[in-house]
């Protein structure tokens, strides 16, 4: 019996490639693929663009207010990426790839940018709260305790986020900035 398999996408050359690539195969007889088009969300742009749409569905989710937090990593030399998407990044080449991703470059300057998202309600338009810290990409120091701190050097220290104590992180970092934001942001909505 043939396995019968939705492909959701909305474009036709990856539908014909794929059928392409089941008729070619010893598959061609087991798989049954029809196809559906459906917009599906994929969420990819901007910090904000991302912070956004996540507070919304969360906002939705819970029918009530809430916040959310988007950390991004963005390196001046690829203009801001890999920004929103740096998790994927670390997950898949570390600390050290992330290191070689800027070899070919002269200059390594990044900023960290946390952008805290408050959204009222499900109906309700979300306000950003945004905060920054200059450094830049180093090879890892310090214990890998937390994503991508060992080779986030802040500028004007000499250390990486890795090598201080929580208390000294917690004053500079990209993270305390936004929620002094948010902080000054609520108390006057
Ligand atoms: O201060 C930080 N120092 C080092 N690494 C950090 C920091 N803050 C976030 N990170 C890492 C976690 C994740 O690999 C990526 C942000 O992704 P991001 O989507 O914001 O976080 P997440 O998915 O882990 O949590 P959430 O459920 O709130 O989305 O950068
Ligand atoms: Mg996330």
């Amino acid at each position: 019996m043939a396995r019968q398999l939705i492909f959701v996408t909305g474009n036709a050359n990856k539908l014909r490639e794929v059928r392409q690539i089941l008729a070619a195969g010893a598959d061609a007889a087991t798989i049954d693929l029809t196809s559906q088009a459906l917009d599906l969300p994929e969420v990819q742009g901007t910090t904000q663009e991302v912070a956004r749409y996540k507070v919304q569905a969360a906002a939705k989710a819970l029918n009530g207010p809430c916040i959310t937090e988007d950390t991004a990593l963005c390196f001046d030399a690829l203009d801001g990426l890999p920004g929103p998407y740096i998790k994927d990044f670390l997950a898949r080449i570390g600390h050290d790839g992330l290191n070689k991703m800027l070899d070919g470059f002269s200059n390594r300057r990044a900023n960290a940018l946390c952008t805290f998202a408050y959204c009222a309600g499900p109906t309700a338009e979300p306000v950003l709260f945004e905060g920054r810290t200059q450094g830049r990409i180093v090879p890892a120091r310090g214990p890998s305790n937390f994503g991508w701190d060992p080779i986030f050097e802040v500028e004007g220290t000499g250390k990486t986020y890795a090598e201080m104590e929580a208390e000294q992180k917690n004053k500079l970092s990209h993270r305390y900035k936004a929620l002094e934001a948010l902080r000054r942001g609520l108390s006057q909505l």
